[in-house]
């Protein structure tokens, strides 16, 4: 074995996927979701190593030593896969930390399989280390290891970061495992959440449930992190909004293939004058069903015309087993039917609707094409959708819909901003925004672009790592670049 990697990444899933073709045999496509969105450009930039599940159950991969990344795949059963996976992550932690959407389940044997899985990844990354490394270890599936990985080497620096929300204490109780959860985070020496808020829930639940004296103040974003204190060491607690490569699609939305294929995918719709479009997992924290119900109803109240409208919905397949998921996926598929049924025509539906992955050029066609971007969940931990749109729009044209109930609404700040829970206050944002003066249109989407545009993946993702290399006490653990800027206001 060599000495092993300076900067490891532990994510649950590698960010390709292995799937499996018709012949049986198996190919590598890129995994889903945000988490993998983010992370990758940074760690090919870093020469770094992830260990992760490499999507299917119960098959060997070999590690994936590249120029630039290294892959060390976890194996996980069928059966870890339905318990772990499918079962205390996404059935038991998922919808907890999204404020109860759907009621969790908690099942004895779900939470072992976490515990041993936990505990595989952690033996995995304490081999893949080298002597001193940083580890950065990724989201809720995997909360205990930091705590296991300390206790097989404690010469690492280590790293947590939660994409999703972190819920209040009234919720946060519910866990028969809470105290476990706790302990097994506060194994970190950084704690990264999206929001203050999550941070300051953390800190609460800290001193109640591990007993740990911790800071009282008032967490802010990149700055004033919290701490726990946990015997003689100091464990520190900060908000840390993730982004994206934002230069990038900037970049790649203003070449001639996407905006000649944005042009096209209107003329393909038919020439409307209004391009909807909503991306999303298909998940129930996204609120696909909130943006096809307020659709509707304007269409019934005839405040949208369905000759001049059209709806994109591109949903990437997610957790297909759940069954929370699969009675949803039912539920959406009905709206879908039941609008095209109502209002569309033969050869001129109003729902355009996508179940599979679309490549990422094509997607960045489609915000450039749409109107109107509808980012409605009734819950999210970021949402890079909202900021992929945003990124792609140097044109100034389009507007945006944003749920108050995703981290990127304390950021975007000049979006059409919702309450989902109020069909209400979704349909008139979505008035306001396809009615808006040009002029103001153009302003709002400015003041977006500036924000996505100067805070990037690359500027999160060194402010974790700069708090998480410096150490420091309560209250004045700032990063150098962002002391600066808190003394500019
Ligand atoms: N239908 C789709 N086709 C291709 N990519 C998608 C699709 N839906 C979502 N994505 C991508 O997946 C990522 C989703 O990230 P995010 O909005 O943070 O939510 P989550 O991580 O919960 O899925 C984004 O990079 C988005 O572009
Ligand atoms: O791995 P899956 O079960 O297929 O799910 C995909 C990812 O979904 C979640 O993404 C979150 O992270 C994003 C980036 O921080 C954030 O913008 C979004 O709000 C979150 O929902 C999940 O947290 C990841 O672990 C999954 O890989």
């Amino acid at each position: 074995m060599s000495a092993g990697s300076e900067f490891v990444v532990v994510a649950n899933r590698l960010p390709v996927d292995l799937e499996t073709l018709p012949d049986g045999g198996t190919r590598w496509k890129r995994s889903p979701g945000g988490l993998v969105t983010a992370l990758e450009p940074i760690l090919r930039g870093n020469k770094g190593a992830w260990v992760g599940w490499p999507g299917l159950p119960d098959v060997d991969v070999d590690p994936i030593v590249e120029d630039g990344l290294d892959l060390y795949p976890v194996k996980l059963s069928a059966q870890e896969v339905a318990d772990y996976y499918e079962g205390f992550s996404n059935a038991s932690l998922w919808p907890l930390y999204h404020d109860v959407i759907v009621k969790p389940v908690y099942d004895r044997k779900w939470w072992a399989a976490y515990v041993e899985v936990n505990r595989r990844f952690a033996d995995a990354t304490a081999k893949v280390a080298a002597q001193g490394a940083t580890v950065w270890i990724q989201d809720y599936q995997l909360q205990l290891v930091p705590k296991m990985l300390r206790m097989l080497r404690p010469d690492l620096t280590i790293g947590f970061f939660l994409h999703i929300p972190f819920p209040p204490v009234e919720l946060f109780m519910q866990m028969p495992w809470r105290t476990e959860i706790v302990e097994g985070l506060l194994g970190a020496d950084l704690i990264g959440f999206h929001l203050p808020g999550g941070a300051q829930n953390f800190l609460y639940l800290a001193r109640r449930l591990a007993g740990q004296p911790t800071s009282r103040g008032n967490v802010g974003v990149r700055s004033k992190l919290g701490v726990v204190q946990v015997g003689f060491r100091t464990v520190r607690v900060g908000a840390f909004p993730i982004s994206i490569d934002s230069g990038q699609l900037d970049e790649l939305s203003k070449s001639k293939s996407i905006r000649d294929r944005a042009k096209q995918i209107r003329k393909e719709l038919g020439n409307p004058t209004n391009i909807l479009l909503g991306v999303d997992r298909l998940d129930y924290t996204k609120g696909i069903d909130v943006r096809l119900n307020a659709l509707r109803e304007l269409l019934e109240e005839d405040r949208v015309d369905p000759e001049e409208t059209v709806i994109v919905q591109l949903a990437t397949p997610s957790r297909e087993r759940v069954d929370s998921y699969v009675q949803m996926r039912g539920d959406i598929e009905q709206q879908v039917g039941r609008i095209n049924g109502e209002y569309g025509r033969v050869g001129h539906p109003v729902v355009h609707y996508l179940h599979k992955p679309v490549p990422r050029e094509e997607l960045l066609a489609f915000f450039v094409a749409a109107d109107l971007m509808l980012v409605t969940p009734l819950r999210d931990g970021m949402n890079l959708v909202a900021k992929e749109y945003v990124a792609c729009r140097s044109d100034l044209g389009g507007a945006l819909v944003l749920s108050e109930f995703t981290g990127a609404a304390a950021e975007l700040r000049q979006a059409y901003l919702c309450n989902p829970h109020d069909l209400d206050s979704v349909k008139d944002a979505m008035i306001d925004a396809l009615t808006q003066d040009r002029e103001a249109g153009r302003r709002r989407m400015r003041a977006l672009r500036r924000q996505v545009l100067t805070h990037n993946v690359d500027r999160w993702a060194r402010s974790f790592l700069t708090a998480l290399s410096h150490g420091g006490v309560a209250g004045s653990a700032l990063m150098p670049d962002e002391k600066a800027e808190d003394e500019k206001g």
